[in-house]
Formats: structure tokens, C-alpha cells, sequence
């Protein structure tokens, strides 16, 4: 190839409209909050895992929210931990760290349930924050306005507001109205990423993630402490057929994968009577994988002892906390 047929294209910055905003918005929230369901509500596209159990969304995944005016990008936090354990510490700093990092920060508080203990303690923290803070009265579809009147006044009681607002991401209802508000707080920036992308999240997390959910379906609640999955690698086949030597067909992907679990006990409970869950799991991830890649998958599949890899710094750090 000669200079003259490399493309810039993607370089040049085209000129933008000096209205125009970008800029990173963070949410936070207690686990099951609606965090991921009004991410994916923004987006219009489904980025983040949903998952009727708590504490799933551990890495940050972001979605862009792509308007004619301004471009947010969002910053799904893990969600605060009472820090019993060394990853409970340092998911708390990783957010802290987030927080001092972005434009605006939504405080996510379900409608459905009394403003409590782990609000209060949400809020205490977000006290030290600079950041501007949205409150954002989240699964308003899910109870009576005399409820939701009540919540948004408890809300109020609860800290230092730039604003509040009631959304069901479930619904859509006021999703628009929250993106204005949001745009009001990002500076003026030309976009941050080219039109049309929604996730910047790299592609073995999405994996990670999906296979971590699908091994959770139906668990008991311990475990989802318990698990940890680790993309070890994605190794591309070779082509096999005239059509994937032309490039007119994808050619397939092996994915090799940990599950570590903290005892041999939880170990059982993955892999299931005669292997029999394990596969279950592998053959739903695989299905959400193939969808996700768009190319054909086989998924390799390790559940693995790692005992007490929460407090093992080492462990973390190869599992990328
Ligand atoms: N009715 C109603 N249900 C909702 C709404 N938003 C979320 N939910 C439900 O609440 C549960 C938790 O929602 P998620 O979006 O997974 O919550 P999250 O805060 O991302 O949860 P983690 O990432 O696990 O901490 C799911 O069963 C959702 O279907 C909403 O606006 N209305």
C-alpha cells in the first residue's frame, strides 16, 4: 500500500456546532436500583447486563447517548460496597475515582422502596463529590403519584440536589426529559466518540459478563460474590472454505474462559449433576456470544477453585479489578 491510498478519514475532526455538548455522566445507585435498565433506556440498545439479581454490573460499562446537541457518556458504576473485604474496598475507590472524573453523577433511587440506610450511606459519600448530582427517582411507573410525591420530598430531605427527577427506564417515561437535564450540566465539546457507537466497552467484558449471567441464572444469593469470570483468551480459527478465504464469511472464534467460585462446594453448583448445568451455561453464553460477535463461537468452559480471591490482591488484578 502507498501513502496515497492510506485513509485519514477518521482523523479529521469535523467542525461542530459551538452548542453542541459532550461529556461523561456517571450513575450510582444500591444494587437493583434500575441502574442498567435506564442505561439501556438512554441508549435505546441493550449495553448493560440486566439481571434481577443485585450487584451484577461489576465493571464499568458505558453507553453514548447520540443527540443533534450533545453526546453523553455514560459511566455505569459497579455500586457501592460496605467495604468488608479487600474488593469491597476497592470497588468504593473505584467509584469515588469515577466520580471526581466526570461531568455529572445520577443518584438512582427506586421508587418502590423507602429512601434507607444504604441511600443515606450513598449520599454521605457523594457529600464529598464537587460534581453536580441529579437524583433520579427511578421505577416511578411501579407506584401511585401520592407515592412517588412522598419519595421525591424524602429525596429532597436526603442531600444537595442540582436536580431531582422521577423516570421509569422500564417505560421510557421522562427518559427525554433526563437527557436535557443531563446536557445542561456536560460542556460545550465537540463529540467524544463518532456517531453510532454505543459502547466503548471491550469486547472480552461483554463476554465476561454475559457468561457470569448466565452462570447466575437460577443461583442462590451468595454466589454472585463468589464468581468471578475471566476471559483467558480468544484465539480467531483459521479460515476452512473458499467463502471465509474471501473474507464473505466470518471465520469462527474459540474463547477460553475461567470460572473461579471461592470453595469446591459452589464449584458443584456451576458445574451441576454430571456436567449437566455447566453445559446449559455454555449454551446459552455461547448463543448471546454468537449474537454479540456476529461470527460463529465455541466456548471453553474451566470452573475453578481460587479460594478467597476477594482478598487475594494478586487474583484481583489478574481478574482486572
Ligand atoms: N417496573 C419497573 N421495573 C424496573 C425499572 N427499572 C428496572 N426495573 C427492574 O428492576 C430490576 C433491576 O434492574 P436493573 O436495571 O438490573 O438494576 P441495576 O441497578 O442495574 O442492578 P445491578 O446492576 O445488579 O446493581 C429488574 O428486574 C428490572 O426489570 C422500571 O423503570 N420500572
Amino acid at each position: 500500500m502507498t501513502d496515497h491510498e492510506l485513509d485519514f478519514s477518521g482523523l479529521i475532526t469535523p467542525d461542530y456546532d459551538e452548542n453542541f455538548k459532550a461529556g461523561f455522566a456517571a450513575l450510582v445507585g444500591r444494587p437493583n436500583v434500575g441502574k442498567s435498565t435506564l442505561t439501556n433506556a438512554l441508549v435505546g440498545s441493550k449495553v448493560a447486563i440486566m439481571s434481577d439479581r443485585p450487584e451484577t454490573t461489576r465493571h464499568t460499562i458505558r453507553g453514548i447517548v447520540h443527540r443533534e446537541d450533545g453526546q453523553i457518556v455514560l459511566v455505569d458504576t459497579p455500586g457501592y460496597h460496605r467495604p468488608r473485604t479487600l474488593l469491597g474496598k476497592r470497588l468504593n475507590e473505584m467509584v469515588r475515582e469515577t466520580l471526581s472524573e466526570v461531568d455529572v453523577v445520577l443518584f438512582c433511587l427506586p421508587s418502590d422502596q423507602k429512601v434507607g440506610p444504604g441511600d443515606q450511606f450513598i449520599a454521605n459519600e457523594l457529600k464529598s463529590t464537587k460534581t453536580p448530582i441529579i437524583a433520579v427517582a427511578t421505577k416511578a411507573d411501579k407506584v401511585s403519584p401520592e407515592r412517588l410525591t412522598q419519595h421525591l420530598l424524602d429525596i429532597d430531605r436526603l442531600g444537595n440536589w442540582a436536580e431531582i427527577i422521577p423516570v421509569s427506564g422500564l417505560r421510557g417515561d421522562r427518559v427525554e426529559k433526563l437527557v436535557e437535564l443531563i446536557l445542561n450540566y456536560l460542556p460545550s465539546s465537540p463529540p467524544l466518540y463518532p456517531d453510532g457507537e454505543l459502547t466503548d466497552e471491550p469486547e472480552q467484558v461483554m463476554i465476561a459478563e454475559l457468561i457470569r449471567e448466565a452462570a447466575l441464572e437460577g443461583v442462590r444469593e451468595e454466589l454472585p460474590h463468589s464468581l468471578a469470570v475471566q476471559v483467558e483468551e480468544i484465539i480467531e480459527r483459521p479460515p476452512h472454505n473458499a467463502a471465509q478465504k474471501a473474507g464473505e464469511e466470518p471465520t469462527m472464534v474459540d474463547i477460553h474462559v475461567n470460572l473461579f467460585v471461592e470453595r469446591d462446594s459452589q464449584k458443584g453448583i456451576i458445574i451441576g449433576k454430571n456436567g449437566v448445568r455447566l453445559r446449559q451455561v455454555g449454551e446459552r453464553a455461547r448463543k448471546q456470544i454468537t449474537a454479540l460477535l456476529g461470527r460463529r463461537v465455541y466456548l471453553d468452559l474451566h470452573v475453578r477453585t481460587a479460594k478467597d480471591w476477594q482478598r487475594d490482591p494478586k487474583m484481583l488484578g489478574r481478574l482486572g479489578f
